[in-house]
């Protein structure tokens, strides 16, 4: 994709509003440029002694009406110009989010949170300034550039009088082709330094518990000033570069004005031009001045946004990493099976595999329990059933139809997900409960937390189901928070449920309690239970025991306990906890 195709497909999608603001700028500058003209025919009348009160006054009411109509034209002009930057900051900032929301987690993997933020903060509204100004100023400049050369021309200036004056000017290009490519390099660094700025400013606020409990404040803050430092130093290299290009353009102006007075002055006292035209050159020189000027700041701005521009369109460039199907087709997943066949999986750019060879069958409406050391793949095998990575053609099948032939939408929204920490957002605890289904009256979301065992601590709550969570509201303990996240994932009451240590951080009652409740309203549902502790599985139909990402046991919890092996031993040290535990609990209970 070029790197002009955003801004271009913008463009002409309002092209009409940008040809009538143009218009109307253009007009302003052309009436604007009369007003040297009339001032050199005044000063030819004054001295030729033609001055009547009402010549006077016709001067005046003409210099009144090349005011209000630049003042006019020009402020409607611009208002339509900024009013069209401003929509392409809003939309292109949607496009963004849009796409954000089609690219995998391997994509995120990749990319800081702080990192996307300046795409969408601050490359859109470099862009943003690029197309306001730029326009603004583009057709102020080269319109008022235009009309005065044409009105010196029709005054009766000499044109080599004209051409003398105007060469300095002319230098202006070569200094931009000069300068112009450095300051988009170091433009370049400065977006990304600041790209980098606020990954590290967003990791560290989601890292200050743990900064504060380790007291590691001093090393957190000389991280962070590194980065500030960098921001700078590549700041100070941009300045020096813009400054001396914003430096060099007016000293231009300044001596083509120096060669206007001289020289104009010159022809003036020998009479080969009207005292008239002299004070009218000298305007028309000082009127380009800042024209030319701003031509300096629309390149130097759109320097600075084409590295922009090419970040933002590399990035809507980029495919979603899970594509559908040209063919896919939603499904109904009401009682079917699961059906994983030879599965090897490895992540983009991993060394080695994280699952080998996987075959498993899960029949409808039964539970099946996932354990194994922290590692071993269980939450890979859970991420390839949503498709969140691609599992290999024809490797998993749901009701005997391939995943990958599957609309995500039908394919997600019939499974629910919950995983081990899972995310509430800054709302109220009904809405991060009913998430999946906006719709879901309080009596479901009552019975969900009940479901989850929740139901007790948010009633207590003042505000009850309607308490704010996170930044404006109150902070929900570790257990809290899994339950509540819990309660959204069995709201769903989908055909498919995955639980994937999402009762880790509970006690051991509760656990109990939650997985009774999941047995008795799942009944005729699959399930699959991803655990630790074997007192959150052992009442599956089939239990999997992993390692270095293949299955090394299955059977039933009587089975694997009858075997030798790594479910067997997990048992006896589980086991051999709890009965500690209960020891320790026996001589004082009451505590
Ligand atoms: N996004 C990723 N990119 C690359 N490798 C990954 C990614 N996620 C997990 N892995 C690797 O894949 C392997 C399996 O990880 P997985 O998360 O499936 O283990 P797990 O059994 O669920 O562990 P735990 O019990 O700690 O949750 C590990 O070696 C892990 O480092």
């Amino acid at each position: 994709m070029s790197s002009e195709r955003l801004l271009f497909d913008f463009v002409r999608s309002k092209w009409r509003q940008f040809a009538f603001a143009i218009a109307l700028i253009a007009t302003a500058n052309i009436v604007q440029s009369y007003y040297p003209k009339l001032l050199g025919s005044f000063t030819d009348q004054l001295q030729r002694a033609e001055l009547t009160p009402p010549v006077i006054v016709d001067y005046s009411l003409m210099l009144l009406g090349i005011g209000v109509t630049f003042a006019l034209f020009g402020g409607v002009g611009q208002y339509i110009i900024m009013r069209i930057g401003r929509y392409f900051e809003f939309v292109t900032r949607k496009k963004l989010f849009d796409h954000f929301t089609q690219l995998s987690e391997s994509f995120y993997s990749q990319h800081g949170v702080g990192k996307l933020l300046s795409y969408v903060m601050n490359d859109v509204t470099s862009i943003r300034e690029s197309i306001s100004l730029g326009i603004n100023q583009t057709t102020n400049a080269v319109m008022l550039i235009a009309a005065a050369v044409t009105m010196m021309a029709i005054s009766a200036i000499p044109l080599y009088l004209i051409a003398v004056c105007i060469a300095p000017l002319l230098i202006i290009p070569f200094v931009v082709v000069k300068l112009g490519p450095v300051i988009r390099m170091r433009s370049l660094s400065v977006q990304e330094s600041l790209g980098k700025m606020t990954e590290s400013a967003e990791e560290q606020f989601a890292g200050i518990r743990v900064t504060k409990k380790f007291a590691v404040e001093p090393i957190m803050i000389r991280r962070f000033g590194e980065s500030v430092d960098r921001i700078r130093d590549n700041q100070l290299r941009l300045v020096r570069v813009s400054s001396l290009f914003q430096a060099i353009i007016p000293f231009l102006g300044a001596l083509s004005l120096v060669v206007t007075i001289a020289y104009g002055g010159y022809l003036t006292i020998e009479n080969r031009i009207t005292l008239g035209n002299f004070v009218a050159l000298t305007l028309y020189i000082r009127m380009m001045v800042n024209p030319l000027q701003q031509i300096g700041n629309v390149i130097n701005t759109v320097l600075r946004s084409r590295a922009s521009l090419e970040r933002i369109n590399d990035l809507l460039a980029r495919p979603a990493d899970i594509a559908e199907d040209e063919g896919a087709k939603p499904v109904n997943l009401d009682r079917s099976g699961i059906r994983v066949s030879g599965l090897s999986f490895a992540y983009p750019d991993a060394a080695k595999d994280a699952l080998h060879g996987i075959d498993l069958t899960i029949e409808p409406g039964k539970t099946l329990g996932i354990i194994g050391k922290t590692g071993s793949g269980k939450t890979t095998l859970a991420k390839l059933l949503l498709r969140i990575y691609d599992p290999p053609a024809g490797a998993i099948r749901i009701g005997g139809v391939d995943i990958r032939e599957m609309t995500l939408e039908s394919l997600r929204t019939q499974i629910a997900y919950v995983p081990q920490e899972g995310f509430l957002f800054s709302t109220t605890i009904r809405d991060n409960i009913a998430f999946y289904r906006r719709d879901s009256s309080l009596g479901e979301v009552e019975r969900a937390a009940k479901q989850a065992q929740i139901y007790a601590s948010i009633i207590a709550f003042p505000d009850q189901f309607e308490t704010m969570l996170g930044e404006r509201g109150v902070t929900l303990s570790g257990g809290q928070r899994q339950r509540t996240s819990l309660a959204r994932g069995l709201i769903k009451n989908s055909p498919i449920l995955i639980l994937d240590d999402s009762v880790s951080a509970v006690d051991a009652v509760t656990e109990k309690a939650i997985i009774e409740t999941i047995r008795a309203e799942r009944r005729n549902k699959t399930t699959i239970l991803i655990a630790h502790r074997i007192s959150a599985l052992q009442h599956a139909d089939e239990i999997i025991v992993m390692d270095e990402g293949r299955i090394v046991q299955r059977g039933t919890h009587q089975q694997l306990l009858a075997q030798p092996g790594i479910y067997a031993v997990l048992h006896a040290i589980q086991e051999e906890g709890s009965h500690y535990a209960e020891g320790i609990r026996t001589p004082g209970s009451g505590s």
